[in-house]
């Protein structure tokens, strides 16, 4: 069994939750309330921005240049593409770039990304990949789905979204890191397996506490009425 088909089967749990979460139903049906969709983008640029230093890291901890290259390329595509849907996003809400990168993270975005940044820099190849996988791979799973909704991908507000998260593009960078993972397990340890499992796992559990804090506009507690 590959590495990444034995992370499949424990990650089900967690997908049907996010599948089912009030936030990615109202992007696939359109009614989300704006104003948390709002927050979420603020906060997802925030957490892109890091996202994209673990493919930095990923490029100096490769021991190939093909290797490297696609990670130079993961990262100018996030800053330069997928950070784009964010921006565009932004004019609709007036929100410049710039306001976009002076925001404050809330607690979620904060504890996510600097996990992340921890294992990318402590940890090995393969640790960094099994940290940044649930990022693409769920993105994409939910993309696919929300994409059968009728009118979804057409819809007027969420259909760029959609569009982003079901391309053929996104798609292709998601099977890439599954496929460098299983390619840098292959003659893995149990110990090694199981502590790169229980990476994929965190990093899976906080994509659902994304989609929580968005769906909240989760800040601090003592200042939440500020930074909404
Ligand atoms: C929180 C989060 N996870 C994954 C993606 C996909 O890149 C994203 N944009 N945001």
């Amino acid at each position: 069994m590959k590495f990444s088909e034995r992370l499949h089967e424990k990650l089900q749990p967690i997908w049907r939750k996010n599948h089912a979460h009030p936030f990615v139903r109202g992007i696939g049906d359109g009614t989300l309330d704006k104003e948390k969709f709002r927050f979420y983008m603020i906060q997802d640029y925030l957490y892109l921005i890091e996202y994209a230093k673990l493919f930095a890291i990923g490029a100096v901890k490769a021991r190939d240049v093909k290797t490297m290259g696609k990670f130079a390329a993961l990262l100018d595509g996030t800053l330069n593409e997928e950070m784009s849907l964010h921006r565009e996003y932004g004019k609709k809400f007036g929100i410049s770039a710039a306001e976009f990168e002076q925001a404050s993270p809330s607690p979620t975005t904060l504890a996510y990304t600097h996990y992340m940044l921890h294992v990318g820099q402590s940890g090995t190849l393969a640790e960094l990949v099994a940290a940044v996988l649930p990022c693409a791979w769920s993105y994409w799973e939910i993309g696919k789905e929300l994409k059968d909704i009728p009118g979804a991908i057409n819809h007027d507000f969420y259909g760029d979204w959609v569009k982003m998260y079901s391309s053929k593009e996104f798609g292709q960078l998601a099977q890439w890191c599954i496929d460098l993972l299983d390619e840098l397990t292959v003659e893995a340890s149990e110990a090694e397996r199981n502590a790169l499992e229980e990476i994929f796992l965190n990093t899976t559990r906080f994509e659902y506490l994304f989609w929580e804090m968005a769906y909240h506009q989760t800040m601090w507690p003592a200042d939440e009425d500020d930074e909404k």
